[in-house]
């Protein structure tokens, strides 16, 4: 095994305009969030701008309080700190400001008008001094730093807050353009290699949020920022136009989804939320789009809004009180008047030991006469890994029955109509080895039927395998996932194993005999043969991934019989 190493706490001078980074370093994965299942690690990055007076940018979590402060005070004086900037106000970093507030008393906080209320929730105890900074006020630090702060509210954020420093022009960006990658690059030189990384950023915390996003970026677009200086990962100095590009392109292709879910939940201490993540991270990736309705920030013209344009919904709830929150109630008043019965729905949320509202939810839009499209989704306080896993999948599986509802179909392009059913006929006449990709990732193993299988290198040994996007498990379709190519025998029917469908959840591998390969991944032992592979690369190829994996070790597990081919009819499916 590869040791990780310790946190700690890189600092680097950003230009040579007083602003210094603080990046507090995460080597391991982190827990229980959708985003960070590539497990690279990451960095959350705090700022500091030191003109006649000094502000300091998004202090860190808990668990770098103590090294963050130690460091911090190799740099400043903290009697000499005179702001914190809050991009938002996290939770988990409420205890690196109380250590903050005693060291640095006289301290004033800059945050937006919902970070103030979070804030003075956190600290009932203590009177801060907060100031909430209006579209068109500046901050004067001295030295020409003039900052100037732009309120970037989403449904995931609602008190999201970026700064502007016209002096450097810095973008203090906070949840946008980041990347959850640990390094030792402070900047964005090796910018082509983050693509995968940002993209995957991008899909999990802002696709399902993508018309803010769009929001944000006219916002900037007044400003001409030299840098990106986002929470986490790498500082964009090289890479911004592209970066900015970007953003617009893959918010621009969740707009042009034929098919919308809304996403209406609340969430008061955040476990809801992180379901609803976990839903909308399900659906996107099956090319549907979700509008993220956060009820306790949204009014009623825009849930009326978002109900009306979409062709499923989905609603979660926490249960406070034994009851449905207000804001929830009031929202489920507008699908009730607003929805239309043939649109498909769902419900979910988190409780603590009666959990009311999901079922009243589900009860209600049950005698309305709406279709439920999964079995309720009732999770017990926080979720963990696996019930993130279920959700996700939950999340493709509603997507797909939208889909198949709605007869949604991909267009053959450049392929005359009269032509279609001779070229999709020639097209099935390709024909790929018939495997079974399978791969663990900390206790949770998945497996999925591939075809379109074929050997790419001879040095090194290399194989491609195409994926559809939307069946494409996580775990081993990005660069540097581990999985077992299983080769499936003729004849074997370990193939109709696969071929059924599968709950979200469900055990792919229940009475099949397997073991386990050295890379951890589940081997089929009945199968022909099998390798174990590395992911090297991946393109996007329209609605797949291509995968082009090496091969690290590999074994016969039957010397006789042939490989499984899959023959086809049409080259419009599998
Ligand atoms: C003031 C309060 C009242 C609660 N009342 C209930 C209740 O009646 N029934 C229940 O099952 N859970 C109850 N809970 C537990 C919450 O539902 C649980 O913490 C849940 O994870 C909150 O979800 P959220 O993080 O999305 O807000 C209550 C929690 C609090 C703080």
């Amino acid at each position: 095994m590869t040791e990780i190493k310790p946190r700690d706490v890189q600092i680097t001078a950003i230009s040579t305009t007083d602003t210094t980074v603080l990046r507090s370093r995460t080597w391991d994965r982190l827990k229980f969030e959708v985003e960070y299942s590539l497990q690279k690690g990451t960095t959350a990055n705090s700022y500091l701008i030191q003109g006649e007076k000094t502000a300091l940018i998004d202090p860190p979590g808990e668990s770098f309080t103590e090294i963050f402060l130690a460091k911090l005070q190799e740099l400043i004086d903290l009697q000499q700190l005179d702001y914190i900037i809050l991009g938002h106000v996290n939770p988990n970093r409420i205890f690196t400001l109380k250590a903050l507030l005693e060291l640095a008393p006289n301290v004033t906080l800059i945050c937006s008008k919902p970070g103030a209320v979070a804030l003075r929730t956190a600290f009932t105890e203590q009177e801060l001094k907060i100031w909430v900074p209006r579209a068109e006020d500046t901050l004067d630090l001295g030295k020409e730093h003039q900052l100037q702060f732009i309120a970037i509210p989403t449904p995931r954020w609602p008190d999201g807050l970026c700064t502007y420093d016209s002096k450097s022009r810095i973008l203090f960006t906070d949840k946008l353009f980041g990347s959850h990658v640990c390094g030792d690059e402070v900047f964005d030189e090796n910018w082509k290699q983050l693509d995968e990384d940002r993209r995957y950023y991008y899909d999990c915390l802002h696709a399902a949020q993508a018309r803010q996003i769009e929001l944000a970026l006219d916002k900037f677009a007044s400003i001409s920022p030299k840098f990106y200086a986002p929470g986490h990962g790498s500082i964009i100095r090289y890479s911004l136009s592209r970066l900015t590009h970007d953003y617009r392109n893959w918010s621009q292709e969740q707009k042009d989804q034929e098919l919308k879910v809304a996403l209406i939940y609340a969430s008061a201490y955040g476990n809801t939320a992180t379901l609803a993540q976990a839903l909308a991270k399900g659906i996107t990736k099956a090319g549907v789009a979700v509008e993220s309705i956060n009820c306790e920030f949204a009014d009623t013209a825009e849930i009326e809004a978002a109900v009306q344009k979409c062709d499923g919904f989905i609603i979660g709830s926490p249960t406070l009180g034994g009851h449905i929150p207000t804001q929830v109630q009031t929202a489920l008043g507008i699908v009730l008047s607003t929805a239309t019965k043939t649109k498909l729905a769902g419900v979910f949320g988190s409780y603590g030991w009666s959990g009311e509202a999901v079922d009243e939810i589900e009860t209600k839009l049950k005698d309305a006469g709406y279709r439920i499209g999964f079995e309720p989704i009732r999770v017990k306080f926080k979720p963990n890994d696996i019930t993130l896993q279920q959700c996700k999948e939950t999340g493709t599986d509603f997507a797909q029955e939208l889909k198949k509802s709605k007869k949604v179909r991909a267009p053959w392009q450049a392929v005359s109509t009269s032509q279609i059913d001779r070229t999709e006929q020639a097209v099935g006449r390709v024909v790929g080895s018939l495997c079974v990709l399978s791969a663990k990732r900390e206790n949770i193993s998945s497996a999925m039927l591939a075809s379109w299988v074929t050997q790419a290198s001879f040095n090194p040994p290399g194989v491609t395998v195409a994926i559809a996007k939307d069946r494409a498990v996580e775990s081993l379709s990005h660069t540097g996932d581990k999985f077992v190519l299983n080769i499936l025998q003729e004849g074997k029917t370990i193939r109709r194993h696969f071929l059924k469908p599968f709950a979200p959840g469900e055990d792919r591998f229940a009475g099949l005999n397997v073991a386990e390969s050295e890379n951890g991944s589940p081997i089929i032992t009945d199968s022909l043969a099998y390798l174990e592979c590395t992911v090297k690369s991946r393109m996007e190829c329209g609605d797949h991934w291509l995968v082009y994996a090496l091969v690290n070790n590999g074994k016969m597990l039957q010397s006789t019989g042939i490989t499984a081919v899959h023959h086809r009819k049409s080259g419009s499916h599998y």
